[in-house]
Formats: structure tokens, sequence, C-alpha cells
């Protein structure tokens, strides 16, 4: 059994030796030469998986350890019964804890309380539905667009996306890129949509890039400057728009699910399913692979404001003004799409939220619900 698997799959010797010989190769550089030889491919995102790549192989699994599954053809691997699976909801929390990172930065910045706007979610699946959870038991204001969900489930708690767009302050899209069909969501925010933000918007994208018209959003960003853009993903990947880059408030290289817990989750669940797949007992569990956070607590004494207590614990797990910064420069470095993928493979190492337990003084109790609210663990201090 031979085992091709993205050198960017982490423990992925740990998971995937026990069951055949394991070639690492980076995303993209997996071909069809290298694939033709082997009997499973484990993938992130970024290699396109369709019948140019398979045709002519023996290839039994396809695994994909993301949540997306735009880059995989899945009707081509039926047609051939080759098995697929994704990792649905693996880093859900990571991108979560990017957006609520991304308000808390643009906050300060920009001098306005997060506890005060109202957040639109387009999108409302693992991702979206964990940070409307996460935005609501924080107390604020949330409007969901669904349209999928709504036609299954009734209207009752979704609206339309020109609501959204007329009533928040914010526009967090986490829809999957879906190219045709009555919900297609490619350039879901266009042109005329980007026209009717209201000044003040912030938009902000961590689904796929082509959910967004790149060209009209740059155009309202240099024109008129009177919005905001956080960007996580973007059209062209890794070669992107270093104009539309710049004029972001945020910009970063498609990392916003790149926590190590949801990158492992991710490896995680793919190893389950060819295991499955091929028979084989599952001897790991997730908690084996995934080391003890750096960081596992931090102690708050009283007199903090609930926002600034927010920011700091945030900070203190994730900063992604880091990622900012660090796209930023090795794109000035070595060109938008080099530094693109070099601040990806490169990532530092980033825990999620929860791998926190901030341990209150006495007197800072009202800092309890909200910091759990946010994804943190809460603990009393002495
Ligand atoms: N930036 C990053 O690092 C990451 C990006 N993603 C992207 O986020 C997407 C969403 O992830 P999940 O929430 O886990 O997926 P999911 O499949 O659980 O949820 C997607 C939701 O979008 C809804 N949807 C579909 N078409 C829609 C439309 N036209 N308008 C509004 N909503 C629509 C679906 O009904 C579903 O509820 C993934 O498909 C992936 O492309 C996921 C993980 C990391
Ligand atoms: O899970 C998804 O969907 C994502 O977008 C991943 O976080 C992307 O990771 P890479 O494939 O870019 O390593």
């Amino acid at each position: 059994m031979r085992i091709v698997v993205d050198a960017n799959v982490p423990a992925a010797t740990e998971c995937f030796a026990p069951l055949g010989e394991v070639v690492r190769l980076p995303g993209r550089e997996i071909d069809a030469a290298t694939v033709r030889s082997a009997d499973a491919l484990v993938v992130r995102s970024i290699t396109r998986v369709d019948e140019a790549l398979v045709a002519g192989s023996r290839l039994r699994f396809v695994g994909t350890c993301t949540i997306g599954t735009d880059h995989v053809d899945s009707a081509a691997l039926a047609e051939r019964s080759i098995a697929f699976a994704s990792a649905p909801g693996c880093n859900a929390e990571a991108v979560v804890d990017y957006v609520l990172a991304s308000l808390a930065t643009l906050a300060e910045r920009q001098g306005f309380r997060l506890l005060e706007r109202r957040v639109g979610i387009v999108g409302v699946g693992n991702v979206g539905g964990r940070l409307l959870g996460r935005l609501q038991a924080l107390g604020i204001d949330c409007l969901a667009c669904d349209p999928p969900r709504a036609e299954r489930e009734g209207p009752t708690g979704f609206a339309d996306l020109e609501t959204l767009i007329e009533a928040c302050d914010v526009l967090c899209l986490h829809t999957p890129l879906v190219r045709e069909g009555p919900h297609a969501t490619h350039q879901l925010l266009d042109a005329r949509r980007i026209a009717e933000l209201a000044p003040g918007t912030i938009v902000l994208n961590a689904g796929r890039g082509d959910c967004v018209n790149g060209q009209a959003l740059r155009g309202r960003l240099s024109a008129q400057g009177d919005i905001t853009a956080v960007l996580d993903v973007w059209e062209g990947e890794p070669a992107i728009d270093a104009a539309l880059r710049d004029l972001a408030a945020i910009a970063t290289p498609h990392v916003a699910g790149y926590s190590l817990d949801g990158k492992l989750r991710g490896t995680h669940q793919i190893y389950q399913a060819l295991a499955h797949r091929l028979g084989l007992p599952t001897r790991l569990t997730f908690e084996m692979l995934a080391p003890p956070p750096p960081l596992r607590s931090l102690t708050l004494e009283a007199g903090l404001e609930v926002e600034d207590a927010l920011r700091l614990c945030m900070r203190a797990v994730y900063d992604v003004r880091r990622d900012h910064d660090s796209l930023i420069r090795e794109s000035r470095r070595q060109g938008a799409a080099r530094g693109f993928d070099a601040c990806r493979a490169s990532y530092p190492l980033r825990r999620e939220f929860a791998t926190l337990a901030v341990a209150l003084r006495p007197g800072a109790d009202a800092l309890a619900e909200p910091l759990r609210a946010a994804g943190f663990q809460v603990t009393q201090a002495s």
C-alpha cells in the first residue's frame, strides 16, 4: 500500500505509516506521474484532484484533510470507484478564532465596541454556526443567511443576503465555493452587492476567494476607501492581487483554519477514513497526536474592561497581526505567489482559544461569562 501525502499534512508518519509506505510531496507538486503508482492519496486544498490526475493510476482512496472540497472532482473519483473522504468541521474552531481575533483587532484600531456591532453571517454550517454560537453567547446581535438551510429547515432564524447587507456592520462569509445551481456562491458578493455596502461596513471573507468579486472590492477600497476588508482567501491563490492585498486592513494567506489542533483533526479524520476503508483498526486517538499547548493558563486581575480582557486573551493565543505582517513582508521580499506560499509552509505553531485556561482573581468574575463565550476555559484564581 503506497500512500502519497501532502508535505503540509502534520502527523502524517504517525497516522499513515502503520497503514502503508508513506511518500511525502509538496501539494503543488503532486501530479499524475507521482500518483500513478499510489494506492491512496492524502491531500490538502491546493492539489487539484480531477480526472487528469487520477487517470491511469491504481488509486483506491483519496482523502482531503480539509473542510473545503472544491478542489476535488468527486464525480470523477466515483466514476473510477475511488473512495473519497473529507474532514468536515476539522478546523472550524480555528476559523472562528480568526474571525474574533480580526474583529477585536479592528475594534481597537478603529475605536468601536465589538459587543455593539451587528454581525451578518453568510453560510451557517460548521464554521458559520459556531461563529453564530460564540457571538450570540457574547451578546452580539447577529443575522444569519443560509438559503439551503432555510429551504430545508424553514425560514425562521434566517434572512436573505440583501437584508444582511442593509442591516449589518460586519459581513462574514463562510460559504463553500459552489459554481453552479440555485445556491451557487461563485461571486456571491458581486459588483452590485459590493456597491450596496454601507460606508463603514467590515467585509470578512474566510470561505473561498472566488465567492467575492476581488476587482470590484479593490475598486471600492481604492476609489472610496469607506469600507474595511479582512481577507484570508483570494481569487487566483497563490498569485493573489497585490493591490487588493495592500488595501485590505487584514490580509492573510489562507490560514484562518491553520491551528495545529485543526490541522491534526483533519489528518486524524482522514486516517480514520482510510483505516476504515482498509478494514484496519484505528489505534491512534486525536489526543495522542496533540501536544500540550505552550501557554496553558494565565491569570487576570480585577479591574479589566471586558473587551480589553477578551483582546488580551485572544492575542496571548493568536495574534492575527502576525499573519498579516508576515504576508506583507514575504510578498514584498519574494513576490506575491512565493510569499503567499512561504508564509503557509513555515506557519508558526498556533493553538485554539479552547486550549487556554484563564484564571480569574476575586473581583474579576464579570469576565467569566464573556471569556467562556469567546471560547476560553475559565477557572477561579485564589
Ligand atoms: N479560510 C480557511 O482557512 C478555511 C475556509 N473554509 C471554507 O469555509 C467553507 C465553509 O466551511 P463549513 O462551515 O465547515 O462548511 P459547511 O458545509 O458545514 O457549511 C457551509 C454552509 O454554507 C451554506 N451555503 C451554501 N450555499 C450558500 C449560499 N449561496 N448562501 C449562503 N449560505 C450557503 C450551506 O448550506 C452550509 O450550511 C468551506 O467550504 C471552505 O471552503 C473552511 C475551513 C478553513
Ligand atoms: O479546510 C479548508 O477548507 C481550508 O480552507 C484549509 O484550511 C486550507 O488548508 P490548505 O489546504 O491550504 O493547507
